[in-house]
């Protein structure tokens, strides 16, 4: 659906993106993760057509990303979205299905319906008078205006209370199960783990690695065993009435079993403790610094 060809751009002489390739199914959600700076508003904006690449090319569904055509299917969430102060929610969402042409009425029942399963009520309040929360909700509101099958959202949850937050992220999560193709910024590597089928890690305009979250884990992340047994065994820490030691393999995770035998008790539980993304990036970001990997296919 979406195919992104050597990217590269400079704003006056400096290079914001460089060499940047991949592509995004359709139907995928798609993450674009990296420190401030990294890259990520400027490859999403490229792919919106909003922005001209310098050099490299951006097709949606096979055609240029800035063709009026591709305008029509694509949804934008910019990471600032400065709304209307004066204008009520549904008169600002009514004022931009009008610029895509949609029907009154088609445009009525899907703003309510958008409104609905956002569950933002007060939609004839004046906007700056609402929360951040809701002004993002009306934001997002307004990227689905166009029914779009293809969505680009900029930092969709950034600086939002916790709840608000995974009320986003589980919205973002229906508009992909409803068939629509996601990209998705975000440098809370949480929100990326929840949602995403792969991802790109981007850091000073380059993407270090991208993938399915469970590859990078296996090629970068450390998993990690929590044994738990019934008697005290060496580097263990006693936890309630049993004692607990984390061990890299499973080799390690026998030797502590027979540690415990040994000792007349026997283990208890294991757990097995996946790396978060967080240690993931920092993996990568230091392992770039040794030996500056490149970017893999895909
Ligand atoms: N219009 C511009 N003119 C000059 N430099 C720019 C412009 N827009 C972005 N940059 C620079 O390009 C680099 C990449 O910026 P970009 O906004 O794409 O990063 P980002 O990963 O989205 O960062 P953040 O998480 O802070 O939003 C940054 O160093 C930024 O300062």
């Amino acid at each position: 659906m979406i195919e992104v060809r050597d990217l590269r751009k400079e704003y006056g002489g400096f290079v914001a993106v460089e060499g940047s390739t991949f592509g995004v199914d359709s139907g995928e959600v798609f993450g674009v993760i990296g420190p401030n700076g990294a890259g990520k508003t400027t490859t999403l904006k490229a792919i919106s057509g909003l922005l001209e690449p310098t050099s490299g090319s951006v097709r949606i569904g096979g055609r240029r990303a800035d063709s009026r055509e591709t305008r029509r299917l694509l949804g934008f969430l910019p990471e600032e979205s400065p709304l209307y102060e004066e204008m009520s929610p549904r008169s600002y969402l009514r004022f931009f299905a009008d610029l895509y042409d949609v029907p009154r009425d088609a445009a009525d029942r899907r703003i309510n319906e958008t409104l609905d399963r956002l569950e933002l009520a007060h939609r004839d309040r004046a906007l700056g008078d609402m929360s951040k929360g809701m002004k993002r909700k009306v934001a997002i509101a307004r990227s689905l205006v166009n029914d779009p099958d293809v969505l680009i959202y900029d930092e969709p949850a950034s600086g939002l209370d916790p709840l608000t937050t995974n009320y986003i992220i589980e919205f973002t999560k229906e508009l992909a199960a409803e068939g629509r193709t996601v990209v998705f910024s975000a440098h809370n590597l949480y929100h990326v783990e929840e949602v995403c089928d792969r991802v790109a890690i981007m850091n000073e305009g380059r993407i270090v690695t991208k993938g399915p979250l469970a590859e990078l884990r296996d090629r970068y992340g450390e998993r990690r065993y929590h044994v738990f047994t019934t008697v005290e065994v060496p580097d263990a820490t006693a936890e309630g009435d049993r004692y607990r030691r984390v061990v890299d393999d499973v080799e390690a995770l026998e030797a502590v079993r027979a540690d415990a035998i040994e000792r007349g008790g026997r283990l208890d539980d294991v757990r097995t403790v996946e790396p978060s993304l967080e240690g993931l990036f920092l993996d990568v970001a230091s392992s770039e610094d040794r030996s500056a990997p490149g970017p893999t296919e895909n």
